[in-house]
């Protein structure tokens, strides 16, 4: 049994910027990642980075696999760095192998020669998260369906997909697949498409993939796929009738789920909750002393920049003053990247409404943005709820061409407690989406 400083489980966002942080201090970090096609964890490899390359390339009119193999070339590059980035470090081991606990404060490191133990005086759990596969007759056996990773990894672009889930991934991939030139079907069984946005916002969203050639059923309760010789069909019920379409590729995209199952969790008093996701308290200890959960593993939001912001408390706790804790985090961002972007920060109407909170709103057609005429895409619509007592901003959504990088400043400004009045009179440079905020915060 070796005895180590720091052990890292999981190449992770939040656990490699540890180990790198770890490592600029001196310290002996070992990180456990079970796959050598997964340096630098899920985001640059089967997650964020290639989904959005293939996305940018569909809107580019690139062919299918021609993007597909610019995307591995993107990744594999990526891998390189990321492993090198950590193991270049005098005192970090990156150790190929899957890590599992024997107890509290003990792991085992199954590798190609073998099995390694460590005992470690702090142990970091960063293993992520798979997709959900429901438990839908025939869905888990059939030979055509796919997980977000397959379908960034088909040789051939499929003529006819069907998505199960329209949450980011789903309209994301349905997008990105409809761009290409298949014919994209989307189930969801929530009747409400993108229901925690505001309606005009959802409406405008659907009726731009609609525009697409994008189907969507809703309200669709999924009986059995059924597999043919040259494709599925899917079995479902809507408002009472009974529905079947043929695809030749389906995309399940219904949530992640903690992966956790192999990690002997049973062997510890590491706590998790009813869907298995790792319990942490506010600064993302376990219930075991010195372990600590990092990521979607211990669930809530899953993006990488949550991952990375985990690293912040963790930081926080051992090498600064410990002020920095789940609970300091608000108003997280997020954009769904579909063209145009959809991106929200704080509240919106319906939210505020639920809650009570005295707003105005705020609304700008992207129609009216000079920007968009030049860059040729004017559909969309910018929103932002103002508090009409103290101008402060208490959410905006923004849906429309470049989106993902104003919602940035809009957050920045909402943490900054930076007044609506200072966005409407600040001098932006010209043509560009942001000197929007001139007019929507008028
Ligand atoms: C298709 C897709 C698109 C996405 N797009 C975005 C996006 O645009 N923006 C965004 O912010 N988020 C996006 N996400 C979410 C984002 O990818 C995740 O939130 C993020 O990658 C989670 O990182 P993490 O730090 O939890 O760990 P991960 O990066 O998931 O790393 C976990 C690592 O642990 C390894 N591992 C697991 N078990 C073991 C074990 N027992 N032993 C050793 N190693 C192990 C795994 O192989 C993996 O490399 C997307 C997700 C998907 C699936
Ligand atoms: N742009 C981004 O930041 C981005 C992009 C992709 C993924 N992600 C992350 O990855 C995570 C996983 O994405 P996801 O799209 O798989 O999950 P999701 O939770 O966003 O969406 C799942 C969808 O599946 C639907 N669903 C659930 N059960 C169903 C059933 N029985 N039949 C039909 N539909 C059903 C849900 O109604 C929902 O719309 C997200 O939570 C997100 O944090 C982020």
């Amino acid at each position: 049994m070796k005895k180590v400083k720091n052990i890292i489980i999981g190449f992770g966002k939040g656990g490699k910027t540890l180990a790198k942080f770890l490592a600029k201090k001196g310290e002996q970090v070992v990180v456990v990642e079970k796959s050598n096609q997964m340096y630098g964890g899920t985001c640059i490899n089967i997650a964020c980075l290639p989904s959005k390359r293939l996305i940018i390339e569909s809107e580019n009119g690139m062919e299918f696999s021609q993007a597909v193999n610019g995307k591995n070339e993107m990744t594999a590059f990526l891998r390189d760095k990321n492993y090198h980035m950590l193991a270049d470090e005098k005192t970090v081991t990156v150790l190929d192998g899957q890590a599992s606990f024997i107890n509290n404060h003990q792991v085992k490191v199954k590798t190609e020669n073998g099995v390694e133990e460590f005992e470690a005086d702090r142990i970091f759990i960063n293993t992520g998260a798979l997709p959900i596969i429901l438990p839908i007759p025939g869905l888990k056996e059939s030979k055509y369906m796919l997980d977000s990773t397959q379908a960034m990894d088909q040789t051939q672009l499929p003529d006819n997909l069907t998505v199960i889930g329209a949450g980011y991934i789903g309209l994301e991939f349905a997008a990105m697949f409809a761009r290409f030139g298949s014919k994209v079907t989307v189930l969801d069984h929530n009747q409400e498409f993108l229901g925690r946005e505001d309606d005009d916002i959802s409406q405008a969203v659907k009726k731009d993939l609609e525009d697409l050639g994008i189907k969507f059923e809703l309200g669709v309760d999924i009986e059995k796929v059924a597999d043919n010789s040259n494709g599925a069909e899917i079995f479902f019920t809507k408002d009472g009738q009974r529905v079947q379409i043929s695809a030749d590729r389906i995309l399940s995209a219904t949530g992640r789920r903690p992966n956790t199952q192999d990690l002997g969790l049973k062997n510890t008093d590491i706590a998790t909750d009813e869907c298995g996701f790792i319990k942490v308290n506010d600064e993302l200890q376990t219930s075991v002393d010195n372990v600590w959960a990092i990521g979607d593993v211990k669930g809530g939001l899953q993006f990488t920049y949550i991952s990375l912001d985990d690293f912040r408390i963790i930081k926080s706790q051992l090498f600064g003053n410990g002020q920095y804790k789940l609970s300091s985090r608000k108003n997280i961002p997020y954009s769904v990247f579909i063209n145009p972007a959809l991106s929200r920060v704080g509240l919106n109407e319906k939210q505020a409404k639920n809650q009570n909170i005295d707003y105005v709103v705020k609304k700008l057609p992207v129609a009216a943005i000079p920007k968009a005429r030049v860059a040729k895409d004017t559909r969309g619509l910018f929103k932002a709820l103002v508090d009409p007592k103290s101008d402060q901003i208490l959410g905006a959504t923004l849906y429309g061409i470049e989106s993902y990088e104003l919602i940035n400043q809009v957050s920045l400004a909402i943490s900054q407690k930076i007044p609506a009045s200072v966005l409407r009179d600040q001098i932006y440079t010209h043509p560009t989406m942001s000197e929007a905020f001139n007019d929507l915060f008028a």
